[in-house]
């Protein structure tokens, strides 16, 4: 791994929804973002920011109208969704989302394992795979190896949503998103995959980037932070000046750019 290599490049990435009509959105203006290996980006902005919009444009849900996308040096601006799965992976706020209900715990995983691979007609897992998915599921601390062959549909959101992260980052990507991924939890359990989703980050040396709307959580995970207003990353905080941050300035910061709205 080269310190400080650039694995992520936004140049000039512009979103509009309904161009020319009167509900015209220009959800991302001039995105200008270098994202380097390792970082663990927290990103932050009111409703409407355009948060989900830039992990959109970046995992390729749609495409940018203009500007471009590079990961690894390699333009990606108009590779489709399920092409850039091998480098890019995600985990939703809803925990349905990320793994398939009526398979197995262990064919969800088998199928992320598979993340990349040209699809076989071979189903099931081979015992080298069943091993590692055992411990992977051990290293979450919920018991989850021992419910190997529970349909995922069965599992409470917290655990789903664990696995779902361990899908996201079975096959190491190149960026990990991830959208609100604690939102739809309970407090107790949130602060549990958050740990979880720290714990993976840090071990892997993953980069990152994670929306939240929790400002607290925003400043204690991660080693640079984003706050988007408008479709414009406004500020760009790095660790030190994250970490010297308090809940209460960052607030009161995000909160000063809605009422400059309203003047
Ligand atoms: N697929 C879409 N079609 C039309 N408009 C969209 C679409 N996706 C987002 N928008 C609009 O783009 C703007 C940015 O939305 P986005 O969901 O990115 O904001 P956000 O910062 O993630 O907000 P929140 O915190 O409320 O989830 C909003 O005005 C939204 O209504």
């Amino acid at each position: 791994m080269t310190v400080n290599e650039t694995i992520l490049e936004l140049h000039n990435v512009n979103k509009t929804f309904y161009p020319g009509s009167i509900n015209e959105i220009h959800a991302l203006k001039d995105i200008n973002l270098t994202v380097k290996r390792g970082e663990f980006i927290t990103l932050v902005g009111g409703n409407g920011a355009g948060k989900s919009t830039l992990l959109n444009a970046i995992s390729g849900y749609f495409f940018p109208d203009a500007g471009s996308i590079t990961v690894n040096g390699k333009d990606i601006t108009l590779l489709k969704e399920e092409k850039r799965a091998p480098y890019i992976s995600r985990v939703f706020q809803d925990p349905k989302m990320g793994t398939a209900p009526r398979m197995s715990v262990q064919e969800n995983l088998s199928l992320a394992y598979r993340r990349g691979q040209k699809r076989t007609l071979k189903f099931g897992s081979t015992k080298e795979e069943k091993d590692v998915f055992k411990e992977q599921l051990a290293s979450l601390g919920l018991g989850l190896e021992n419910r190997m062959t529970s349909d995922i549909g069965l599992l409470s959101g917290g655990q789903r949503q664990s696995i779902a992260l361990l899908m996201a980052t079975l096959k190491r990507p190149d960026i990990l998103l991830l959208d609100e991924h604690t939102a739809a939890l309970d407090p107790k359990t949130a602060q549990l995959v958050l740990e979880l989703t720290n714990q993976k980050v840090q071990e892997m040396g993953l980069t990152s980037i994670m929306i939240t709307h929790n400002l607290q959580d925003a400043i204690k995970y991660g080693n640079r932070m984003l706050v988007l207003h408008h479709g414009q990353i406004v500020k760009d905080y790095n660790t030190a000046e994250k970490e010297a941050l308090t809940t209460e300035q960052l607030f009161a910061e995000i909160q000063n750019l809605a009422i400059n709205d309203l003047q």
